[in-house]
């Protein structure tokens, strides 16, 4: 479909109102907030490292928002991660389809459990597919699960085993799965992008391209920025 008949869809799909986007740390908050410098509706914060702050900051923003009556209208998720190679090369950028709880159940003799195969909660969120294919296609990003973990991988026999459990994940990080459940919960639509700076695996900090990463995640953000900021120009 022609870009801006996709992005004009897109707008009137989710509704009108301005952009959440939640980044672990103040490095990766400013890589995204540079490309909006008059802001134009789109708000960054840095939520904080793993799933749990990052789902309370993004909780306390979602909330205080929608009682000033100027409620989000999409909440994105972003950040460098992991890469799950080769398919997630370090520098590349990945748009989540699925937003996955990895590690949230429990270890059994006969392996890891989901906490949904134990009956409670959930470990997915799908954002939106339009939303997805828009900004993978406008950000020039991969498009795979992207997996929420509480414990960095740092072995060649964890990611393999997460890699088997989840055969379409292209990264991994710590925030998205909390991000989006506190989306979900003021039932507000979620995108995860990450900027891969490691390779998933063995622990090698001498691998880590964080400024790569950075650079790659204010170059999407661009590519993107069109479009969010128009989330809001109509509520003007
Ligand atoms: O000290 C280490 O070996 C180490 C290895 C991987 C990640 C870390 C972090 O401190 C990550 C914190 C931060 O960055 C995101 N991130 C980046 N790469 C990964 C990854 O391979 N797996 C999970 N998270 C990653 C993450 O979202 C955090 O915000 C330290």
């Amino acid at each position: 479909m022609e870009l801006q008949a996709q992005e004009g869809r897109l707008i009137a799909a989710v509704g009108l109102g301005r952009v959440l986007v939640a980044t672990a740390v103040p490095v990766e908050r400013d890589a995204v907030a540079q490309v909006f410098p008059d802001r134009g509706g789109v708000e960054v914060i840095a939520a904080g490292v793993g799933p749990a702050l990052a789902a309370a900051s993004t909780a306390s923003a979602l909330t205080a928002a929608a009682l000033r009556g100027e409620p989000y209208g999409l909440v994105v998720s972003a950040g460098i991660g992991g890469g799950f190679q080769p398919e997630a090369p370090v520098g590349s950028l990945v748009v989540a389809d699925g937003i996955v709880a990895a590690d949230l159940g429990a270890e059994t003799a006969d392996g890891f459990l989901p906490v949904t195969e134990l009956g409670f909660g959930t470990v997915l969120h799908e954002p939106p597919a339009d939303l997805v294919r828009w900004a993978a296609d406008s950000a020039g990003a991969r498009t795979g699960a992207v997996l929420t973990v509480s414990t960095v991988t740092g072995t060649a026999v964890r990611a393999a085993a997460l890699r088997e459990r989840h055969p379409t994940a292209l990264a991994e990080a710590m925030e998205g799965f909390g991000v989006a459940e506190a989306a979900a919960a003021q039932g507000v639509p979620v995108l995860e992008i990450r900027a891969i700076s490691n390779p998933v695996g063995p622990r090698d900090r001498a691998a880590w391209r964080i400024g790569d990463a950075l650079a790659a995640l204010t170059e999407g953000f661009g590519k993107l920025a069109p479009v969010l900021e128009s989330w809001n120009r109509h509520d003007s």
